[in-house]
């Protein structure tokens, strides 16, 4: 949830996803000539700095939407597409746009580290989706090698930049990257971050349909990790604060940990979430994107190295800032319910497991130099 309101695109009012100023600049850049009677006048458009953006994973079915809202961005000078296949027609399709990032595309893994230097935010939505009757986990066994030697070639070409990992399961493809980079002797658990922000997208939409409230105030922190129960919504922390009944409350919870399920069952074997996860994945590049530029008050929930539970990594607020992740936010966990302490303690066995899965395989391959 960042600090700013992130809750809706920019129709319900000034203030979007992309933030107040930046949608502002994004509509300059939109109407770059205004006609005035016969006379054409320039609208200049600065950004307000030049970021690089890599999307790994870029021709899939979040890689183009996400893709998309990131060339909307006036903080992106370059947008570089990567994916083993199709991606020449998404950038060419996309370099059209007269925003101001120049896009550029990559293909295969000869192609890979070039797409990487110089690069500040790598996302990876790499990898394969669920089908219905399938888990997250059930991903593990083809995503996990992708996720590992994609982090491989970023810690090589781009050690410094902000790692979002998209790629499921993200409980164990987060601490598969940790020791990957630790490996390669440049592991920054500050710059490193499953993204978890779907989950507040789904949380925030449901519980404002669910009390009739503006979606644009609705801030609802989930914790824990990104997977069934793992995924805990901390309803009685929304903000602003809402009366929930406890029926209502293990029914948006409900929905929110099956949010993803839902879709998959929806699509019908056409894959999962692509577009509410572009939105959702657009916004973290975007916040990341303000913190990296000096905003001191950008907050949003990821799963992320962490001490505020006895879990390695564990999905909270977090403080963004220049340098990654400025600080935890432990006041989300202060004064649970007892719903919430109870539903906390029943998902630590399954993300632990998830998490030592991930650390397992990561240390059972050996590295490719
Ligand atoms: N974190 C979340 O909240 C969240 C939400 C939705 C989906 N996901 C996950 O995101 C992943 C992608 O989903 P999708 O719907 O975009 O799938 P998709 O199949 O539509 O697209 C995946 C893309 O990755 C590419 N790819 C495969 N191997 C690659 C490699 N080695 N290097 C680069 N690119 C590679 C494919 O060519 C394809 O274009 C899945 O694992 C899915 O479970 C996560
Ligand atoms: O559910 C999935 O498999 C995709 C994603 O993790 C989601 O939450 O939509």
């Amino acid at each position: 949830m960042a600090s700013r309101q992130t809750t809706s695109l920019a129709c319900e009012s000034e203030t979007s996803f992309l933030g107040k100023e930046t949608t502002a600049a994004l509509r300059a850049s939109f109407a770059l000539k205004a006609h005035k009677g016969a006379q054409v006048v320039q609208t200049p458009f600065q950004p307000q700095a030049s970021y690089k953006v890599a999307v790994l994973g870029a021709a899939g079915g979040i890689g183009q939407p996400l893709a998309l809202l990131i060339k909307m961005s006036p903080l992106v000078s370059d947008l570089h597409l990567y994916d083993i296949a199709n991606v020449k027609g998404v950038a060419a399709d996309l370099s059209h746009c007269n925003t101001p990032s120049q896009v550029l595309d990559f293909t295969g893994a000869s192609e890979l580290a070039n797409s990487l230097k110089g690069v500040d935010v790598v996302v990876i939505p790499a990898g394969v989706p669920r089908k219905p009757g399938m888990t997250r986990d059930d991903l593990f066994n083809i995503n996990a090698g992708i996720v590992k030697n994609l982090v491989e070639a970023v810690a090589d070409n781009c050690p410094e930049a902000f790692i979002h990992i998209i790629s499921n399961p993200v409980n164990s493809t987060v601490p598969i990257a940790a020791e990957v980079l630790k490996k390669k002797g440049v592991y920054n658990p500050k710059k490193l971050f499953g993204v978890t922000t779907l989950d507040v997208v789904r949380a925030n939409t449901f519980v404002a349909q669910k009390k009739n409230l503006k979606l644009i105030d609705v801030d609802v922190p989930v914790v824990g990790g990104h997977a069934g129960i793992t995924i805990l919504p901390l309803l009685s922390k929304t903000k602003p604060s809402v009366s929930l009944t406890d029926e209502e409350v293990e029914k948006l919870t409900v929905r929110i940990q099956n949010g993803g399920t839902e879709v998959v069952e929806a699509k019908a074997g056409a894959g999962s979430a692509t577009l509410s996860m572009a939105y959702a994945a657009a916004r973290f590049v975007e916040s990341s994107l303000r913190a990296l530029d000096g905003d001191g008050d950008v907050y949003e929930c990821s799963y992320v190295e962490s001490d505020l539970t006895e879990l390695p990594f564990f999905a909270s607020r977090v403080k963004l800032g220049r340098k990654g992740v400025e600080a935890l936010i432990p006041s989300d966990l202060q004064g649970l319910t007892e719903y919430e302490l109870k539903a906390l303690e029943a998902l630590k066995p399954e993300l632990k497991a998830s998490i030592e899965k991930g650390i397992a395989f990561a240390n059972k391959q050996a590295v490719t130099a």
